[in-house]
C-alpha cells in the first residue's frame, strides 16, 4: 500500500501482562495469530494505513510490555497518544481488577483528551470466562470508554477496535470538542500543504475561506 495518508495516529495498547495485547496487535496487522506470543520486552512498533471515514489514518502502534518490571520505561511512550486499546482478558478477573490503574496512567501521561476502547480480549474462550461482559459494560460506561469484546485467536471485533478507536478521534476533530493539537494527531503530507486548520477542511470538506 502507499505511505499517502490525511493524518497519523499515535496509539497505545495497554493492560496486564497476559492479556493478548500482541496477538491483538499481530492480528490487525498480520490478519493471523501469532502462534508463540513471548512477553514483550519494553516496547514493540507496529504501524497499519487504514481508511475511516473517507480519509486515510496511518495508525503508529506502540504495543507496551504489561509486566511490572516494565513500567518505567513504558510510561515514556504514552505522551502524545490519541488513543488507545486497554486490555484484559475475560478469563481473568486479575487483569480486570488492574484497569483503573491502567486508565488513570494513560488519561495522566498521554492525554486527558486520549480516546480509549476497552477491550474484553480471548473472547474464544467464553468457557473460562471470570468477567461477564455486562459488568465491563458498565465499568466503561462509568469511566467513558467505548467497550468491545475481542479475540486475537479468531480475530473477531480486532480491526473493529481499531477503527472505532480512530472512527471516535476524527469525530472529536470534526466537531470541534477538542482542538488537534495535544491530540496525539499529526496532519499527512498531503495535508500539511492545504494552509490554515487542514484538518477541518479535510474532514468538513468546507474551503479554507469559510473558516474563522
Ligand atoms: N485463546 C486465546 N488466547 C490468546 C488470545 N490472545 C492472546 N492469547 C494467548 O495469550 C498469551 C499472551 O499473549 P500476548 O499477546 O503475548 O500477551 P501480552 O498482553 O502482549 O503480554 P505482555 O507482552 O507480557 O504484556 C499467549 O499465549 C497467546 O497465545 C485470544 O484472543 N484467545
Amino acid at each position: 500500500m502507499s505511505e499517502s495518508y490525511d493524518f497519523l495516529f499515535k496509539f497505545l495498547v495497554i493492560g496486564n501482562a497476559g492479556t493478548g495485547k500482541s496477538c491483538l496487535l499481530h492480528q490487525f496487522i498480520e490478519k493471523r495469530f501469532k502462534d508463540e506470543s513471548n512477553h514483550t520486552i519494553g516496547v514493540e512498533f507496529g504501524s497499519k494505513i487504514i481508511s475511516v471515514v473517507n480519509k486515510m489514518v496511518k495508525l503508529q502502534i506502540w504495543d507496551t510490555a504489561g509486566q511490572e518490571r516494565f513500567r518505567s520505561v513504558t510510561r515514556s511512550y504514552y505522551r502524545g497518544a490519541a488513543g488507545a486499546l486497554l486490555v484484559y482478558d475475560i478469563t481473568s478477573r486479575e487483569t480486570y481488577n488492574a484497569l483503573t490503574t491502567w486508565l488513570s496512567d494513560a488519561r495522566m501521561l498521554a492525554s486527558q483528551n486520549i480516546v480509549i476502547i476497552l477491550c474484553g480480549n480471548k473472547k474464544d474462550l467464553d468457557a473460562d470466562r471470570e468477567v461477564t461482559f455486562l459488568e465491563a459494560s458498565r465499568f466503561a460506561q462509568e469511566n467513558e470508554l467505548m467497550f468491545l469484546e475481542t479475540s486475537a485467536l479468531t480475530g473477531e471485533n480486532v480491526e473493529e477496535a481499531f477503527v472505532q478507536c480512530a472512527r471516535k478521534i476524527l469525530n472529536k476533530i470534526e466537531s470541534g470538542r477538542t482542538p488537534p493539537t495535544g491530540l496525539g494527531m499529526t496532519p499527512g503530507p498531503a495535508l500539511l500543504q492545504e494552509g490554515r486548520q487542514p484538518w477541518r477542511s479535510a474532514l468538513t470538506g468546507e474551503p479554507e475561506g469559510k473558516q474563522s
